[in-house]
């Protein structure tokens, strides 16, 4: 496994709509994407570009969202799980499980449209960790 790019950070919100004022106006981010639903992975998406990685806000779907438990221990909002890039997800889905470490779940499509995964926190030095198939082809 080599560590890959940081695709984004995720940061949990219960207002994309709230959230984006303070991203543009105290931030200053000027590239605030159109937020987006994946009703799948039961959370509203909106990416904001920084200029070398992307905050992703994202906001619970429904109350089966995989962030509901995490905005009612955080109802703020917060830092949620960090993104990094592979070049193939089926290489390191299975250095992960080499590892012993717990996948959420296979691979799914996620926000970019490639295949994703999670490792569970508590494999991860408490950091929920996101992996993701490179649109880039790994590089
Ligand atoms: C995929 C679309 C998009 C993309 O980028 O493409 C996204 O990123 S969507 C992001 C939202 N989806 C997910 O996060 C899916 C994976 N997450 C999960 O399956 C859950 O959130 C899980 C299992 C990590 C935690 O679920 P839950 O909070 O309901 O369970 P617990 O409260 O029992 O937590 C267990 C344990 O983990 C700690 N925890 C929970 N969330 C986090 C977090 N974000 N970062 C670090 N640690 C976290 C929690 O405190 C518990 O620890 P313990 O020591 O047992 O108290
Ligand atoms: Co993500």
């Amino acid at each position: 496994m080599h560590l890959g790019r940081l695709n984004h950070v995720g940061v949990a919100t219960p207002s994309i709509t709230d959230a984006i004022p303070y991203w543009r106006d105290v931030m200053g981010a000027t590239g605030i994407g159109e937020p987006f639903d994946l009703p799948a992975q039961g959370v509203k998406v909106c990416f904001v570009d920084t200029p070398n990685t992307q905050i992703e806000l994202i906001e619970p779907l429904g109350p089966e969202s995989p962030i509901a438990a995490f905005l009612q221990k955080n109802p703020a909002g917060g830092q949620h799980h960090l993104c990094y890039e592979v070049p193939d997800i089926a290489e390191a889905k299975a250095w992960f499980e080499e590892q012993g470490a717990r996948l959420l779940g296979e691979p799914r499509i996620g926000a970019h449209g490639t295949p994703i995964f999670f490792v569970h926190p508590r494999d991860m030095g408490g950091v929920l960790t996101e992996i993701m198939e490179s649109p880039r082809g790994g590089h």
